[in-house]
């Protein structure tokens, strides 16, 4: 059986949302790690790349990206989907738009849509405007991340900064029009010239009135919520079948611990709410500057903590304080040193006997799950919305099982790191 949809997702948290969001919808998804090298397994209906490529230099989100839809074209995918960041995380220079086009470029079409929108999260898109809940983009959270501060929330000025075609717009007096008025649209702006069509968005009725508008798409671009739609398409076809819920896991064992490296605002919720039920270590990025052994500190700390119930890792830290580290040493050093910190110090508790572990942040659960040498995920339970427990595959057999949920930065109530463990056992 051949693979039906063939999805690239720039981060590893980006990637389970969507892979979570698919296996609900109806379709056997596999996340895997990186771009693989042995077909993909024979009973699924979509295959997930994750990479970790929302901030590398352009070329090489690129290249990779190529080398995915490659691999994925062979696996003889009948679609291809782009999923990026709910909040359109990425700088002047990419790699949203950049990543885009050379998709285009390589499937040989001429139309995409660049839809972000995500209400089961409160993003939403109105007049090509993005909004985080009641806010601007521009005045959310998002205005302060470390790597990818958002500062515009039109995303047809942001898109079109980062792509050398035309960027046209959907907006919500179409939308709400359903599919077959979208695609009316759609003609219209590539008669125009527009290459990419930001669409806008308020509920998951527009976004399968969108799914349904984007059947013929070779690439669909946008965050998970876009991927509602697209199953039904496959299932009119007669390729689908409806094959329920999520996957169980299966017996799951093993101590508990969370990693954070999200300094976004729901994050910095969840890891107050932690510290006040559980022990709680702060990986100071000062102190990995001055060169001190920090990880074998915090793994004889969490070896005396852990046998009486979680454990809190964090770097998560306020805009002032992520600000001042990153003056001294500079953004990507700041970012790449607590990355690399916070992957040795999960590779120590799966040693310590972690079986059950969160990690927050998209490019800290890059560097987490590439550490452990995982090579894919299995998708199971949702606990909250775009947050689904995962089972690790290792490259390495025999290796003692792991479940996994990997928290985007700004996913989950303030409760999460608390709760999250109710919905495995
Ligand atoms: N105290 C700190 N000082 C400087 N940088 C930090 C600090 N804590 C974390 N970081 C870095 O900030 C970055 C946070 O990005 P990450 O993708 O992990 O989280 P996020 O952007 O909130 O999540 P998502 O991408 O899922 O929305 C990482 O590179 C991390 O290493
Ligand atoms: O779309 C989102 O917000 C998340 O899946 C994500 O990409 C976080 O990195």
């Amino acid at each position: 059986m051949a693979v039906l949809l063939g999805c690239i997702a720039d981060d590893f948290t980006g990637g389970t949302d969507l892979a979570g969001m698919l296996v609900k919808s109806g379709m056997k998804t596999i996340q895997l790690i990186g771009v693989p090298t042995e077909p993909a397994p024979h009973d699924v209906d979509a295959v997930v790349i994750a990479l970790k490529s929302r901030t590398n230099p352009a070329p090489e989100a690129i290249e990779e990206s190529l080398r995915a839809l490659e691999w994925l074209k062979s696996q003889g995918c009948q679609q291809f989907f782009f999923k990026y960041c709910s909040t359109f995380d990425s700088t002047p220079k990419g790699n949203i738009g950049p990543v885009a086009e050379a998709l285009m470029k390589a499937l040989d079409t001429k139309f995409t849509i660049a839809c972000p929108a995500f209400p089961a999260n409160k993003r939403s898109i109105y007049k090509g405007h993005l909004f985080v809940g009641d806010d601007l983009l521009s005045e959310s959270g998002m205005r302060n991340h470390p790597l990818t501060p958002m500062t515009d929330s039109n995303l047809v000025r942001v898109l079109q900064q980062q792509v050398q075609s035309k960027v046209g717009l959907t907006d919500y007096s179409v939308v709400k029009g359903g599919a077959g008025v979208i695609q009316k649209r759609f003609a219209d702006l590539r008669k125009d010239g527009n290459q990419f069509s930001i669409v806008d968005a308020l509920s998951d009725i527009d976004l399968y009135s969108i799914g349904a508008a984007c059947a013929d798409l070779p690439l669909v671009t946008g965050g998970s919520g876009i991927a509602l739609g697209l199953p039904e398409n496959f299932r009119k076809k007669g390729l689908l079948k409806i094959i329920g819920d999520a996957s169980k896991l299966g017996t799951v064992r093993g101590l508990k611990a969370v990693i954070a490296g999200s300094c976004s605002v729901a994050t910095q919720e969840q890891v107050r709410a932690m510290k006040e039920k559980s022990p709680a270590y702060f990986v100071d990025p000062l102190a990995l500057v001055d060169g001190r052994d920090v990880v074998t500190e915090a793994l004889e700390w969490v070896a005396q903590k852990i046998v009486k119930g979680p454990v809190l890792i964090y770097a998560t830290s306020s805009p002032e304080t992520v600000k001042s580290i990153q003056d001294k040493v500079g953004i990507e050093k700041a970012g790449e040193m607590v990355e690399h910190a916070l992957a040795q110090i999960a590779k120590g508790l799966i040693k310590l006997g972690v079986g059950q572990l969160i990690v927050a942040g998209g490019e800290t659960s890059g560097a987490v799950v590439k550490a452990l040498g995982i090579s894919g995920l299995r998708i199971g339970p949702e606990i909250a919305p775009g947050v689904p427990w995962t089972k690790a595959i290792f490259t390495e057999v025999n290796h003692d099982p792991l479940v996994l949920a990997l928290k985007s930065g700004n996913f989950g109530s303030p409760q999460f790191f608390n709760e999250a463990w109710d919905y495995i056992q």
